[in-house]
């Protein structure tokens, strides 16, 4: 049995639709991740699942028992469910033991007194329990703020943006810790935020959102690699479209060359498609007959990635190794290594 599970998920400001029929599942100890861009309602889902929002359409579940729908709603301090948001929103006037213990009120002395202990432990700050958040760098106070999400154990924990206060680099390590927190504990978790490469880094499902709909739930590995829709194709990763004719019952001709491997069922022969191509499936070839013109390089350390512009005037990206350093509008031989296709019918 699924730990959370939303069913036809609707939610409205006004004549405003902000969810529409949204539904997904997580097991026991995932990590899921909700991913799009600003405004797409990724917000909104999660004070859904907290309570902070009448449900009005739709259902959702926790560990079996309805906790929202348009005809009951549990209260949000009875659905036993944790929140970290984007600023910490730590009581600046309590030190970070108290703060740890704030949700603990009801538990003996002692008893809150090592719970606060081995949270603090957990989160690896174990000497600070007497400062004030305000004595702590950023990360740290976001390490607090999870600790007291954690500490009366919620059966589900939702984190709006928690690192997007952060720098690059603190971020891209804290989002690791925190998922190995979270694993250590069994956690199950929803996070939010518009950085996908955070969402990979975290989550064992990623759901990508665009106005208010559930465009794929998935592995990250699948949504990059089977991206269900050509939104999702566009939205994760890089890459770009290519014209693309089915040829045979296994073969699509590019202007680039011909892909022979698997083809998509849905797709016959004759049918007109557009084909991503990742930065990684156009590979630098002197030998090549096709040529592509260097419209724009990115300098990345190992490797350049090459605007390039084909002959009929449509552009794709090319990872090359960085020893080859071609100029801005030089023809460079290239040629095709797809190792499986990406493909949308032409609309
Ligand atoms: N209380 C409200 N009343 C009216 N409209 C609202 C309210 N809260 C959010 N909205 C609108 O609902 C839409 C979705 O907002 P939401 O905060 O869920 O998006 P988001 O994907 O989390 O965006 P961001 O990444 O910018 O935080 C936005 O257009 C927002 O303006």
């Amino acid at each position: 049995m699924s730990l959370l599970e939303l069913q036809s998920v609707s939610q409205s400001y006004g004549d405003r639709n902000i969810i529409d029929d949204m539904s997904f599942a997580l097991q026991a100890g995932e990590i899921a991740c909700l991913l799009g861009s600003s405004g797409c309602g990724k917000t909104t889902v999660l004070r859904c699942i907290a309570g902070f929002e009448p449900l009005q359409g739709g259902e959702i579940r926790l560990a079996g028992r309805c906790i929202a729908s348009a005809a009951a709603n549990v209260p949000a301090h009875l659905r036993e469910i944790g929140m970290v948001f984007q600023d910490y929103a730590l009581f600046p006037h309590l030190s970070v033991a108290e703060n740890i213990g704030f949700g603990l009120g009801r538990m003996p002395r002692t008893q809150r007194e090592s719970r606060v202990a081995a949270m603090l432990e957990v989160v690896g700050l174990a000497a600070y329990g007497k400062a004030y958040p305000h004595e702590l760098s950023g990360g740290q106070q976001q390490r607090v703020a999870l600790a007291r999400a954690l500490a009366p154990q919620p059966r589900l924990l939702l984190l709006d943006e928690p690192f997007s206060n952060l720098d690059v680099d603190l971020r891209e390590r804290l989002s690791r810790e925190v998922r190995d927190i979270l694993k250590s504990q069994g956690t199950t978790a929803i996070l939010v935020t518009h950085d996908q490469h955070e969402a990979f880094a975290m989550a064992d499902k990623v759901g990508v959102m665009a106005e208010g709909r559930l465009q794929q739930w998935a592995a990250p590995y699948q949504l990059y690699h089977e991206p269900a829709t050509r939104y999702v194709a566009d939205f994760i990763g890089q890459g770009a479209f290519v014209p693309g004719k089915v040829t045979g019952p296994r073969c699509v001709s590019l202007e680039l060359g011909e892909y022979c491997s698997a083809v998509p069922r849905q797709f016959v022969v004759g049918d007109a498609v557009d084909v991503l191509l990742r930065p990684d499936d156009v590979v630098h070839d002197d030998a090549s007959k096709v040529k592509a013109k260097v419209l724009a390089k990115v300098f990345r350390g190992a490797e350049f990635v090459y605007t390039l512009q084909l002959a009929s005037g449509h552009s794709v990206l090319a990872q090359v190794p960085s020893h080859h350093d071609h100029a801005i509008g030089e023809a460079i031989g290239i040629r095709l290594e797809l190792d499986h296709l990406i493909a949308f019918k032409q609309v």
